[in-house]
């Protein structure tokens, strides 16, 4: 390859797109499925298998990385792409095929990859010690001595011992464990503590008909023709799901309560099928589902879907109106809005008018007759079975659940107060997390008074539903959980509210924008003062109006360029969704190098960039507002420089 350097030759994008996918997927929490799916590219499966595989060695590639240090020797090269080629050499194909820079990089440190990934080699410190003290422990001097003193009568006394044990400890752990349940989770059932525990759960695949394209009666001709059997409806919940677990092709079933869903055996696979890419069919999960179906929008009515990306919801609330009135769907997330997009385009959601906007910024009188809105924010996704596949059971670190508590109670908040003819309110996440579910609902309702009421779920869905939430919160058991060990789709929460329009809505304060400001700014600094105007009624929002006026200094004091603001929004943006500080950190310096060169263009120097960003970062962060900390650490800065001043 005479003419063309390293430089110029493009990463395959087989690679690029699994890098892009599996950071998404990381920081932003995404649904892996879902993200291949949309990524729509032509090896799906070819892409799922290394992004799974990368994030299945996820452990081990941090240690490698680390250990031959090619981040911090190669800094052009993308740490996600890094791992993603790293899982192909070691893991995937066992070789790389390209001349492009990034696989060179990657080919150089190949020898030193594959000696270190020797798991033996990995672990033989500690296998090898652990070896020594076995080694130790039986030794054959000191069996001979044991031996010695070991008498029948001691014997005998450790065999009575240990089977004491056996026999009582079972008995003890049951019975501890029952007593906690009871005290601290208030849970009486036995039973379903014990089916809660079976972590297995084989969920079938769910198959939406798109009933804009294709009527349900001709789409389940359709699969008839192809071979498949639709099984009897079931008369109750109960019996329904036991059919479902006994799903097997050919057979599938309608789902009990959405008609237009269909339930296949779990491994049927519809991704390359026609009516799939075509839009005639979605793949959504009934979980998702079911926000839609409560919502329930009329024919010819306004509905609002306030955090809309990637538009599954969207798309089955335009076939709940057929099309019929209008659909505004707003994402703020650039990428996700573009998503959203392409969801409407596929599945002929014409009602639907894309809002690219953060909807905290949306005005009553821009919207005046919404009368139904799903909020459906970002949460942890702790509920979503693929998750808990790839990273088992995951602790959520409280600090980022409260972050993500206080952005769900101000948007569902702006959603419950802010339109003045919405009848309906539904409220989801897919998170198991009360702080996301019953701690949200229930710090609203004590801010919207009378003026709406919680319709109980159960009633909703005619009695045919078990999991609930929990009564020890101020929503009682009015919201509805989806369990997936129970109800065989992701674990989901739902909230319905409905306006009571005899009680007047407490007031709720919006702030006029600015003229000055530049319309850039507007969006970030009306969520700066929602953020702290909104803040009155509970003593974690409190804080947040004492920061107000350190937001609107830095603002007045015009101390943020427009492309800082970006920057600042991207980082508000990460401090949501990612879970470390590195991990923004590492976000940031990419977005810098994106802006810049080209992604996989080593010849920047990136250090003093790095030494740059860590600057603008850490001064960013302490505009950043919900947290104390920074505040505090930001006001010491500003008394110091004061005082330097006057010195
Ligand atoms: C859980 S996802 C929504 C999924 C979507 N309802 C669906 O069914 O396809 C949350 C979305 O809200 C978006 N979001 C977060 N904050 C937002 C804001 N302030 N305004 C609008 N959208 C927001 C996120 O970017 C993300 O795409």
């Amino acid at each position: 390859m005479p003419n063309r350097t390293v430089h110029s030759i493009k990463v395959p994008r087989l690679y690029k797109t699994a890098a892009k996918i599996v950071q998404e997927v990381r920081e932003k929490h995404g649904s892996l499925k879902t993200l291949i799916y949309e990524g729509k590219h032509p090896n799906v499966s070819g892409i799922y298998a290394l992004c799974y595989k990368t994030l299945a060695k996820e452990t081990q590639l941090t240690y490698l990385l680390n250990k031959i240090k090619i981040l911090i020797n190669e800094p052009g090269l993308d740490p996600w792409l890094a791992r993603i080629l790293v899982t192909e050499l070691l893991w995937g194909k066992k070789t790389l095929k390209s001349e492009c820079k990034p696989i060179q990089t990657v080919l150089a440190y190949e020898q030193k990859l594959r000696e270190l990934s020797n798991i033996d080699d990995v672990e033989r410190p500690r296998k090898t010690d652990q070896q020594k003290v076995n080694q130790k422990e039986s030794s054959p001097d000191q069996n001979k001595d044991q031996g010695a003193i070991m008498t029948f009568v001691a014997v005998l006394g450790k065999l009575f011992i240990y089977s004491m044990a056996m026999f009582t400890l079972p008995f003890v752990a049951f019975f501890g464990v029952q007593h906690i349940m009871k005290v601290e989770f208030h849970i009486r059932d036995e039973l379903h503590f014990c089916v809660c525990c079976c972590n297995y759960i084989k969920k079938p695949r769910y198959v939406r008909i798109n009933t804009l394209l294709l009527p349900l009666e001709k789409g389940i001709s359709y699969f008839q023709e192809e071979g498949w059997h639709i099984m009897p409806k079931c008369s109750n919940y109960i019996e329904y799901l036991d059919a479902v677990k006994k799903l097997k092709q050919p057979n599938f079933i309608q789902d009990f309560h959405i008609p237009e869903l269909l339930v296949f055996p779990s491994n049927t696979i519809f991704y390359k099928h026609s009516k799939y890419q075509s839009g005639e069919i979605v793949l959504q999960d009934k979980a998702s589902c079911l926000s839609s179906y409560l919502l329930n929008p009329t024919r010819g009515s306004v509905v609002l879907d306030m955090c809309a990306a990637p538009g599954m919801k969207t798309s089955h609330l335009a076939a709940i109106m057929e099309n019929t009135g209008k659909i505004c769907a707003v994402e703020v997330n650039e990428f996700r809005y573009q998503m959203l997009c392409k969801t409407i385009k596929l599945t002929g959601a014409s009602c639907v008018e894309t809002v690219h906007k953060d909807a905290l910024t949306l005005k009553s009188d821009e919207y005046p007759n919404v009368e139904y809105i799903l909020v459906d924010p970002t949460c942890s996704g702790s509920g979503m079975l693929d998750r808990q596949k790839l990273f088992g059971k995951e602790k959520y670190d409280p600090i980022r659940l409260k972050k993500l508590q206080a952005f769900q109670v101000l948007m569902l908040r702006h959603a419950l107060l802010n339109f003045p003819n919405v009848k309906k309110v539904v409220y989801s996440t897919c998170s198991t997390c009360p702080e996301e579910n019953e701690q949200v609902v229930s710090e609203i309702l004590e801010n919207v008074q009378n003026a709406y009421k919680l319709l109980p779920a159960k009633e909703l869905l005619n009695g045919n539903w078990l999991n609930f939430s929990s009564k020890i919160y101020n929503c009682s058991d009015k919201c509805l959980y989806i369990k997936s060990n129970v109800d065989l789709c992701n674990d989901f929460f739902i909230a319905v509210f409905e306006r009571d329009f005899d009680v007047p809505l407490p007031k709720y304060k919006e702030k006029k924008p600015r003229q000055q400001v530049a319309s850039n700014n507007q969006g970030k600094k009306q969520i700066d003062v929602l953020h702290a105007e909104n803040a009155n009624t509970t003593r974690k929002l409190k804080k947040l109006g004492k920061r107000k006026k350190t937001n609107e200094e830095t603002f007045q004091n015009g101390e943020t360029s427009q492309n800082e603001e970006t920057k600042d929004n991207i980082l508000i943006d990460s401090v949501l969704n990612a879970s470390s500080d590195s991990i923004e950190f590492i976000q940031e310096v990419k977005n810098d190098s994106d802006d810049n060169t080209s992604q996989n263009n080593d010849s920047v120097d990136i250090e003093p960039v790095i030494k740059k960003r860590k600057k603008k970062i850490s001064s960013m962060m302490m505009k950043l507002p919900r947290n104390r900390f920074r505040l505090s650490q930001h006001k010491e800065l500003r008394s110091q420089k004061k005082k330097r001043k006057i010195v």
